[in-house]
């Protein structure tokens, strides 16, 4: 199947508590986000395992594509759609390699064009810049302007923003030309996750 990279993009908070976690990403994607990304920098590889199981579980029934964070063989063993990598992470090749050709593999490109021309040259299927404002899940992210979505226009794969990214500054950073918005904290840490992600998708629509 394949998976267009536009509109809300959900990141899952670091948390070992699955139940609110699962509950939280159900009301998040009753809202109308068009993808969601598990990401959990806990090392419990069992943990990590039951979360990402639940959330393949949960997106299908939503009929949206599931990205892994950082981790291609947790990508496969849960048959998600697809990796999120960045410069710490293992190369695209790998995830090619292992995910397959019709896998989702978004790429880190912080506040570099450069970078962005390499992952699209190298397949990727999105790149991702960030962080376009302050972001108190990630203080120590570069910065990156949001002039650079104008000049990734020439960027021939969708254009993901991420980093303190709100329902307060969204349309700004949509009217920048980002294709999607990655966002953690205006979801997960919101007072009514259901009623930010509604009013975050209906900017999509
Ligand atoms: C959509 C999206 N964009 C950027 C990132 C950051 O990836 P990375 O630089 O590898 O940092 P960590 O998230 O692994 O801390 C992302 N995860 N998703
Ligand atoms: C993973 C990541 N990469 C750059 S900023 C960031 C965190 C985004 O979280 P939030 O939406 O809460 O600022
Ligand atoms: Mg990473």
């Amino acid at each position: 199947m394949k998976h267009e990279i536009r509109g809300v993009y959900a990141i899952t908070p670091d948390t070992m508590d699955t139940e609110t976690l699962i509950n939280k990403s159900r009301l998040v994607l009753t809202g109308g986000v068009s993808v969601l990304q598990y990401r959990n920098k806990h090392r419990d590889q069992a943990l990590r395992l039951e979360q990402a199981s639940s959330l393949k579980a949960l997106c299908d029934e939503f009929s949206i594509p599931l990205i892994i964070n950082d981790d291609i063989s947790l990508a496969a063993e849960v048959g998600a759609a697809g990796v999120h990598l960045g410069k710490d992470d293992r190369a695209l090749a790998n995830a090619r390699s292992e995910l397959g050709s019709t896998a989702v593999v978004g790429i880190s490109c912080y506040n570099q064009l450069s970078l962005a021309r390499k992952a699209a040259d190298e397949g990727a299927s999105y790149v991702a810049f960030g962080a376009v404002f302050s972001s108190s899940t990630k203080p120590d992210a570069v910065n990156a302007p949001l002039s650079l979505f104008q000049q990734a226009k020439i960027i021939p794969v969708p254009v993901v923003a991420i980093g303190g990214i709100t329902s307060v500054n969204a349309l700004q950073v949509i009217q920048a030309g980002a294709d999607a918005i990655a966002m953690i904290s205006a979801l997960f840490d919101a007072i009514d996750p259901l009623a930010n992600s509604h009013q975050l998708s209906d900017l999509f629509r």
